[in-house]
């Protein structure tokens, strides 16, 4: 045993005065009427909160006793004609007034506030201070087809990235698929998402074809929410990252098609590369202005021809303007790129590996206010694979096939803030997560989908505007 005890630390002073108070002894009918009276009080309560009950309840029960059971019947076909009838009128107002409170109210009591404290304790959510129990509050349950919104109130200490690392284990205990966490205004509060049914299941159909593209808003898919999903080109270069057969075929043509317009009307050069062989691709040969494919020499001359042009339009625009605009003279150049690793990594001759190297590290840090923009997919999002990949502001990240590479795609703490994308099923090609200007959380999306008969279509419709004899410069 220590001769004395030492500990570091600050002492907690001692109250200078102890007051006690004094036992009174309670008879037992005044403990009765408490009893009683607090569960009038807590009955009340509930009859209010839960109103859209227990008000029809109330009014069936008077007009049941007044009138009798046929009125009864007689006001509930009334009632439900009029929902009928309002949703034959005008679904739109029934769904977002009519229906879909009635079901997230009927959620909240059912689903969620049933096992609210029982699941934030074995979702580690809840806490435990000076002998109490605290659970977060549930604010406030918003539906729509596909998702139910749920706000709630954090404990001090939580943060919404708490939230999103438990969203997935929250939405299994609710006995759904999807969850996630996002912040909300108010820095106290947290809003969960939870999937009921997947609004992009359903292969999204190839896009209109604008005649004058919006570089800052090029239509290229659904989003999740139901909005469409528009990729910002100006001032970029996009870098879409995903496994075999994920869908990076469809993200390039959504894109190309997206740009058709301009192609016609030579407000856009596409110069493509495709080095798989020209496999993916050729099919759209009469929209670009350059293709290349299989033969690394004739990619890193094309590649250094758009350093020559870079520079000699940075000649021109310096002192001038600081972002080019595109015009039939000078028009944007997008340089479509089907797996880059190809041109980065898997190329045996050192030195077209080097000038390839030399060339994209340029266009990619100088070409984006002189309008000559990088799009590239990619299947290894490793540095070992693409040396540059933070040079590409915009990325887009489809199916992968471990955890670690949604981060490596999408930013660090991407996957923490729902950017699943290890988890997208084989059978969704063409779904991935985005980052979104201003929003903090990465958004799911699915990208359109062109068949075959559709890039032909394009090609006929959207064809380069040029002489005969001028065709695209092809180099195999
Ligand atoms: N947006 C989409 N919607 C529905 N199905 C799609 C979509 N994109 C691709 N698919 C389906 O997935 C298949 C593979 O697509 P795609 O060739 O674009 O993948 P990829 O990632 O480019 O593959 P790879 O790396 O092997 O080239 C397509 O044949 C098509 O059936």
């Amino acid at each position: 045993m220590p001769l004395i005890n030492v500990i570091p630390g600050e002492k907690i002073p001692v109250a200078p005065m102890n007051v006690r108070l004094p036992a009174w002894r309670m008879p037992g009918w005044l403990l009765v009427f408490w009893w009683l009276a607090r569960g009038l009080v807590r009955l009340t309560v509930v009859a209010v909160r839960y109103w859209w009950l227990t008000g029809p309840a109330v009014a069936a029960l008077w007009v049941h006793a007044r009138y009798g059971w046929l009125v009864l019947a007689a006001v509930v076909l009334v009632v439900i004609a009029a929902c009928v009838g309002w949703w034959r009128w005008h679904p739109a107002s029934w769904l977002r007034f009519g229906w879909y409170p009635m079901v997230a109210r009927c959620r909240r009591l059912w689903v969620y506030r049933r096992g609210w404290a029982s699941t934030m304790a074995t979702c580690g959510l809840a806490t435990a201070f000076a002998g109490d129990r605290y659970v977060p509050q549930l604010l406030k349950v918003r539906c729509d087809r596909y998702v139910d919104e749920v706000t709630v109130r954090m404990l001090p200490g939580q943060l919404p990235d708490d939230w999103a690392g438990a969203a997935q284990r929250l939405a299994y205990a609710f006995r759904l698929r999807d969850g996630q966490a996002r912040s909300a205004k108010r820095p106290d509060r947290v809003i969960l998402r939870f999937l009921r049914r997947d609004p992009l299941a359903a292969t999204v159909a190839s896009l209109p074809v604008p005649d004058l593209p919006d570089f800052a808003a090029l239509l290229l898919g659904v989003r999740e929410d139901g909005r469409t999903y528009r990729l910002r080109l100006a001032g970029t270069h996009v870098l879409v990252a995903g496994a075999t057969n994920s869908g990076k075929g469809s993200v390039l043509w959504s894109l190309i098609a997206s740009l058709a317009g301009g192609v016609r009307s030579g407000l856009v050069e596409l110069w493509v590369f495709d080095p798989k062989g020209g496999m993916e691709l050729a099919a759209g040969l009469p929209l670009f202005a350059r293709f290349s494919y299989e033969d690394p020499d004739g990619m890193a001359g094309v590649l250094e021809e758009a350093v020559k042009r870079m520079r000699l339009r940075a000649a021109r625009l310096r002192g001038v303007a600081r972002q080019h605009t595109p015009s039939p003279d000078d028009p944007l150049i997008v340089l479509v790129v089907d797996e880059l690793a190809a041109l980065t990594a898997y190329i045996s001759d050192r030195k077209v590996k080097e000038r390839i190297k030399d060339a994209l590290s340029l266009l990619l840090s100088q070409g984006r206010a002189v309008g000559v923009h990088v799009v590239a997919a990619l299947q290894d999002p490793r540095k070992e694979v693409l040396p540059f990949r933070d040079l590409f502001p915009t990325r887009i990240g489809l199916r992968l096939t471990e955890p670690e590479q949604c981060d490596l795609v999408l930013g660090d703490g991407a996957r923490d803030r729902g950017a699943l994308c290890d988890q997208i099923p084989e059978s969704a090609a063409g779904v991935g997560y985005v980052a979104l200007d201003g929003v903090r959380d990465p958004v799911r999306v699915r990208f359109s989908y062109l068949t075959d008969a559709d890039i032909r279509d394009l090609g006929r419709t959207y064809r380069r505007l040029c002489d005969s004899d001028q065709q695209p410069e092809v180099s195999a």
